[in-house]
């Protein structure tokens, strides 16, 4: 975990005024729905589709869609969250889209200016590349990674590694393409540190095939939910900073917004903010403290950190037409100190909606190291790597913008919580622990919670988001029909 981004302040660290003003002042409402991502909007959407319609979203941001953001610049339009959909018909998501004709064709393979270089501009031998796409989609098939449910999912690519490079795997281009690997798998899975994700988790992780795109950025999901939800129910800059959820007189919860400023009384609350914020704030945002038993689960699990880079240009200079994917290999590690987060950037592709883009990842303690740098810092080290591993002069952008998911307040992290070797030894095996609804001390079901980090098998994933949302939303017309 980053200490560095727990340590920074927070818009909710200042919360003026006593329980009994927020208490007497309070607006009534049946259903809160803290955050607006897809969770929340899902969550909104299944209950006005089942009549029931006293309810509010509150969402901290001025906008909603949480970590679904397409940004749009000029002819330029580029996702700083979620880009893909990750496989088809299993993929409720995908059944949306594509009611929506929304789906974008496929770029063919073969349209791909591929290249490998090391950051140096030598020339790399692609076949390794195939080996190690084996190797991961290895642990995708049954019980592979079963002899590490106790280990890191990191471990197993540290064991079988040597076998699928062969010769030469421990010389320089050896160690060059294992970084590779490590820094691929910390990207696929937005981790810190591979060997702390619990192999058994990501085990539990299921894979619905190929990856899609939204023809025209993935905001047309979020108009769609919005589209079913009255405008007066979503609150938007509304930050609820503290929730008492275990009151003396009666089941309902009291929430605290704006610094204080403003107060909900609720009798339900469908919480879906992201397990970044939950594990930072959750001392101060609960009133009592949550259960052990839930704090518990919280430390046994992790947001990742993937930030995205994206720099675009008028015209390709990488000599072709062609989208390019430049896998850049680090043979040698000598930058100076401030530049050496770009070690973690090991792939530079153009993006689907544009040829001229490029995009970059990078993840873990790299991303937070490049989330503190000045943008136009970040902009000219990008250059200079592009420039060094093509040979190519660079010229000037005429499109730049890196994520922050790390800083934002409201996530602090971007996808993938996994469950740590800590997490998996104390007992979290399962994110339906993470679902289990909070009771007040007289038994009542008052807190439910959604959100990606909630779904069993497709955590990380717009899609598992949707599913919590209509899950915990369905589970709360339970409640309220036996309360009834
Ligand atoms: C860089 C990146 C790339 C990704 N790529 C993909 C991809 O290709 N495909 C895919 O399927 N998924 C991808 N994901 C993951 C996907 O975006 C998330 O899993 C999903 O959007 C999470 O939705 P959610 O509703 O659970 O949480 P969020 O989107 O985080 O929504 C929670 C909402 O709660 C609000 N909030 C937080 N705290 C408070 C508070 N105290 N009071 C009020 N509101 C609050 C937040 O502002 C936010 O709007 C990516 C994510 C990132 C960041």
């Amino acid at each position: 975990m980053n200490d560095g981004i727990l340590a920074a302040a927070h818009p909710c660290d200042i919360v003026k005024g006593s329980y009994e003003t927020w208490k007497s002042s309070a607006e009534e409402v049946g259903v809160v729905i803290v955050g607006g991502g897809v969770a929340g909007l899902t969550a909104a959407k299944t209950l006005i589709e089942n009549d029931y319609t006293n309810l509010l979203i509150l969402e901290a941001d001025n906008r909603i869609g949480g970590r679904v953001r397409t940004i749009r610049e000029g002819s330029v339009l580029v996702e700083e969250g979620a880009e893909w959909i990750h496989g088809g018909s299993r993929n409720p998501l995908f059944k949306i889209a594509k009611s929506l004709k929304a789906v974008a064709r496929n770029r063919p393979n073969s349209s791909w200016d591929w290249r490998v270089r090391t950051n140096q501009g030598d020339p790399g031998n692609a076949g390794k590349f195939n080996r190690l796409e084996n190797l991961i989609e290895k642990t995708e098939k049954n019980g592979i990674l079963r002899p590490y449910y106790d280990d890191s999912y990191g471990q197993f690519f540290v064991d079988r590694y040597p076998r699928a490079y062969g010769n030469g795997w421990n010389n320089t281009l050896g160690r060059a393409w294992f970084h590779f690997l490590e820094k691929l798998v910390n990207s696929d899975e937005g981790s810190y540190d591979w060997l702390d994700i619990s192999a058994r988790d990501a085990d539990k992780y299921v894979d619905y095939g190929t990856d899609r795109n939204w023809k025209n950025g993935y905001d047309t999901l979020i108009d769609y939910l919005e589209d079913s939800i009255p405008n007066n129910v979503i609150r938007k800059s509304t930050p609820v900073c503290k929730i008492f959820w275990d009151s003396l007189e009666n089941d309902k919860v009291l929430l605290v917004t704006n610094g204080g400023n403003y107060s909900y009384m609720a009798n339900f609350v469908i919480f879906t903010a992201s397990v970044g914020h939950l594990k930072e704030r959750h001392n101060q945002l609960f009133q009592p403290s949550l259960p052990s038993s839930v704090i518990k689960n919280l430390n046994g699990i992790e947001l990742g950190l993937a930030d995205k880079i994206q720099i675009g240009w008028s015209e390709p200079w990488w000599g072709t037409q062609n989208p390019l994917d430049l896998l850049i290999l680090w043979s040698e590690f000598k930058l100076p100190k401030d530049m050496e987060w770009l070690y973690g950037v090991v792939e530079a592709f153009s993006i689907h909606q544009q040829t001229n883009v490029l995009q970059m990842f990078v993840t873990g303690s790299d991303a937070t190291q490049m989330e503190e740098l000045p943008q136009e810092t970040v902009k000219q080290h990008v250059r200079q790597l592009l420039s060094e591993a093509t040979g190519l002069q660079v010229p000037e952008p005429s499109f730049f913008r890196r994520s922050q998911w790390g800083l934002n307040p409201w996530t602090r992290g971007s996808f993938s919580s996994y469950i740590t070797l800590a997490g998996n030894e104390g007992g979290l095996r399962r994110r339906k622990q993470l679902a289990v609804p909070l009771k007040n001390s007289k038994g009542s079901k008052v807190l439910l919670w959604a959100g990606e980090h909630t779904h069993n098998t497709r955590y990380s994933t717009v899609d598992g988001a949707l599913s919590s949302g209509k899950r915990e939303a369905k589970k709360l017309l339970r409640i309220m029909k036996r309360k009834m």
